[in-house]
């Protein structure tokens, strides 16, 4: 059985067509996709049905072995702005999860500094928001996301704000961190370079439905050098042209 079942998912916002449009995806604990598609096509849709934000109102989403009916600490989450509270430091940014639910233990503290060492930060812990750069803030929400241990991470386009090199350089600390813990990750993307870079498959929506999927059977782990081979520019380009055709 797949570790994430989405089966036969429709949703629809009220007076609309279907957003999402009896969409099936599996996914296997520990694996890496990319959902990638033109912009209104539904990704953040799926994400958040995926998520339990949102009920389809037909068909199924199962988790393990049991029916996802609510947003919990099972599934993480981070999207395109970082969305950090500006009064607390960076450490107190991560550990915000854990203090929804209770008061943090020295144990939850050692795992969020560890993330923030992990992800490059381990000098800003007590740096407020301000103080830190938007890559160093996307590091913050990552790790946030991450405080929780969850076993599913559901990424929407996270990076698309920064510049080429810290993007790439949180790609690295993404797949490196989520590789080390075995976290399972849907990553929504609008990027195909990112796409092809950090997944293991590539699904490809259009109209709120998943009209091609590719196995991207590169190396792990992934090198920036990947980036100029041959493999990596094949798979992109045929990416590339089902994106143009699905253009309709
Ligand atoms: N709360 C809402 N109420 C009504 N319609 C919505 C709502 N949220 C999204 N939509 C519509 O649903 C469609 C899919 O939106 P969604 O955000 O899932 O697409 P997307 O593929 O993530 O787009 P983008 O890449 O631009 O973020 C769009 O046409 C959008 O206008």
């Amino acid at each position: 059985m797949a570790f994430l079942d989405i089966q036969q998912v429709v949703f629809t916002y009220p007076g609309r067509a279907p957003v999402v449009d009896g969409v099936d995806w599996h996914m296997q604990a520990g694996e890496f996709h990319c959902l990638l598609g033109r912009s209104g096509c539904g990704k953040t849709t799926l994400l958040q049905l995926a998520a339990g934000l949102l009920r389809p109102q037909s068909g199924h989403i199962v988790l393990r072995d049991g029916e996802l009916a609510a947003p919990g600490p099972q599934v993480g989450f981070m999207f395109q702005a970082p969305t950090l509270l500006d009064w607390h430091s960076a450490l107190d940014n991560v550990l915000l999860p854990v203090s929804l639910q209770r008061r943090p233990t020295p144990q939850d503290q050692a795992r969020a500094l560890q993330l923030l060492e992990q992800l490059g930060l381990a000098g800003h812990a007590r740096h407020h928001p301000r103080q830190l750069s938007g890559g160093q803030q996307s590091r913050v929400a990552l790790a946030r996301a991450l405080v929780l241990e969850p076993p599913l991470l559901l990424l929407d386009e996270p990076f698309a704000a920064l510049d080429a090199i810290t993007r790439a350089e949180l790609q690295d600390d993404l797949l490196r961190t989520c590789r080390e813990r075995g976290t399972t990750v849907l990553f929504v993307t609008h990027d195909i370079n990112e796409a092809v870079y950090l997944g293991d498959r590539i699904a490809l929506m259009h109209h709120g439905r998943i009209v091609d999927d590719w196995t991207i059977a590169l190396p792990a782990p992934r090198t920036q050098a990947m980036r100029h081979g041959a493999a990596f520019n094949d798979y992109c380009a045929r990416v590339r042209a089902a994106m143009d055709r699905s253009r309709a």
